[in-house]
């Protein structure tokens, strides 16, 4: 009688623990899996697409950026997986638009193989155009309408989603190429540790300044410190991750490398006494044709037009770093200067500071010329190697360079000593080791505006923080820990109830 109370109590015991453990066993499954879920919900991988095409006056590049829908809010984390460079100059020298399809279709086709097919439709096309095209606009409003009407009418018929084709203003030029270059270079997302928040008047400082020198304009852009003689047109405000920035940015129209060297160009050839020009900016012994047409067409060399000279100047190298330099010199007028310290074409630059990411073809440049090293530190080692180069016969510069496209080595000697003038007269003549020359950041994607402009029209870069994950990392790991240690307590325990259990029925 005792013992059968015994065991109805023992098996009581046993078959209500089981439950209660099952039961834990459970749960925690359960917890671990809602906290594995919570962490990581937005981990599994979609990624989207975007394409921007930046319609340079020099040429045209299609980018293509891909990211993890998912994690789009972390820095650095959009990346190019395509740079296609469309054939031909930049869209502002198309004159037979029938040719629009012949030039473009080529990168449109290679954004269709390279772009999963079901994304085709959700994928974003921006056509952005700078200097060319804002100088074709003075001449020419209805042909630059007709442009980027058939440009649009071309992209509208591929199977993506285009958002339009226009000309970027000089200030989104300019912020984009600061937008893109710290968010690459992660600066806009730097962590609000106590020693950011000890700093916080200054937290700006941790940015860098943006310089891109196209072939018609170039961009200087950064976040000023006590500037108060700053017209308030050119400072931008921005809020990104929950920060404000105020950057000053300004465009220089005409100052880009191709239209510095024509109307510098043009200039000189107003004392040309027959129709030889000698240009202390090419090697000696390079020789040149060049149409008055062509020298005097633009518009930031019109008002030099000669009209007694021909049809053609002949043009030849003197190889003359000195000369070049003085030459380069007269196209910044500080006339209007009165006040502050001001540099050329009337703007007030604030005074430089803090560090500076220059690209394009301030990179190019100093990249052919190989001084873009931490090492060259200095102006008078710029100097140094510009005498020396631009003093070497063309016929040792072309043999040297065999490789090297003509066009651009032919004007490496005048674009290095414009790329020294330029950056001195901004103002970075003590700061010079300040500046690193970028192209591709990180191994992300290159420096320059277009990335900017497609997180900004992708609201992906938000004005406030990203809320934070649910549990911080030590918590989350301290909790998956917990609840798998608990998991196998239950389960040892169970089997071992189990197994007692199992002998005592027998
Ligand atoms: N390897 C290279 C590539 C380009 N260039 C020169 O660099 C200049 C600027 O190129 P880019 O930045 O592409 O100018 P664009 O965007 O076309 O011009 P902009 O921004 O003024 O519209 C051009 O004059 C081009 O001749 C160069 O010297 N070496
Ligand atoms: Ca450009």
């Amino acid at each position: 009688m005792e013992e059968s109370r015994d065991s109805r109590v023992k098996r009581f015991l046993t078959s209500n623990g089981m439950v209660i453990l099952g039961f834990i066993f459970i749960l925690c499954l359960i917890a671990l899996l809602a906290v594995g879920l919570v962490q990581n919900k937005a981990q599994s991988e979609n990624f989207k697409y975007g394409i921007v095409f930046d319609a340079g006056s020099s040429h045209t590049t299609m980018y293509i950026y891909k990211w993890s829908a998912e994690k789009v809010n972390d820095t650095g984390l959009v990346y190019e997986i395509e740079a296609c460079k469309v054939k031909g100059r930049g869209i502002a020298s198309y004159r037979n638009l029938q040719e629009i399809p012949v030039y473009m279709s080529q990168c449109m086709g290679r954004a269709k193989d390279v772009i999963p097919r079901f994304k085709h439709q959700e994928t974003p096309v921006y056509l952005g155009a700078t200097a060319g095209m804002r100088l074709l606009r003075f001449d020419n409003k209805e042909l630059v309408e007709k442009i980027l009407s058939s440009v649009s009418s071309l992209f509208k018929s591929y199977p993506f989603n285009f958002q339009g084709a226009r000309i970027i203003s000089d200030a989104e030029e300019g912020s984009y190429g600061w937008i893109t270059i710290n968010y690459l270079l992660g600066r806009l997302k730097e962590k609000h540790s106590p020693k950011s928040l000890f700093w916080r008047k200054n937290e700006s400082q941790s940015t860098y300044g943006a310089l891109d020198l196209g072939g018609a304009s170039t961009q200087i852009t950064f976040v000023p410190v006590n500037e108060t003689h700053t017209s308030s047109e050119m400072l931008k405000h921005f809020r990104l991750y929950g920060r404000n920035y105020t950057v000053f940015t300004h465009s220089y129209l005409c100052f880009g490398k191709d239209q510095a060297l024509l109307w510098k160009m043009a200039r000189n050839a107003t004392q040309l006494q027959s129709d030889l020009l000698l240009e202390p900016c090419f090697h000696p012994g390079y020789t040149t044709t060049m149409a008055t047409r062509k020298l005097y067409g633009s518009y930031c060399s019109r008002k030099f037009n000669n009209l007694d000279q021909g049809d053609t100047i002949r043009i030849q190298g003197t190889g003359n770093f000195l000369e070049c330099q003085r030459s380069i010199l007269e196209l910044f007028n500080a006339s209007f200067c009165n006040t502050y310290d001001c540099v050329f074409d009337s703007v007030h630059v604030p005074p430089i500071w803090g560090k500076f990411g220059a690209f394009s073809a301030y990179y190019y440049t100093m990249s052919f010329l190989n001084l873009t090293s931490e090492d060259v530190s200095s102006e008078e080692m710029v100097t140094r190697k510009m005498e020396e180069f631009c003093s070497t016969p063309w016929a040792v510069v072309n043999t040297t360079f065999a490789d090297v496209n003509k066009k651009y080595l032919s004007e490496y000697c005048f674009s290095g000593t414009y790329v020294l003038t330029l950056l001195q007269k901004l103002g970075f003549t003590e700061y010079w080791n300040q500046i690193e020359f970028l192209n591709k950041i990180n191994g992300y994607a290159e420096a320059g505006w277009s990335l900017g402009y497609m997180l900004n029209l992708t609201n992906m870069i938000p004005a406030e923080l990203p809320p934070p994950k649910p549990f911080s990392r030590p918590t989350y790991i301290t909790l998956m820990v917990f609840f798998s240690l608990l998991l196998a307590v239950v389960f040892i325990l169970g089997s071992v109830i189990f197994q007692k259990s199992s002998h005592f029925w027998k």
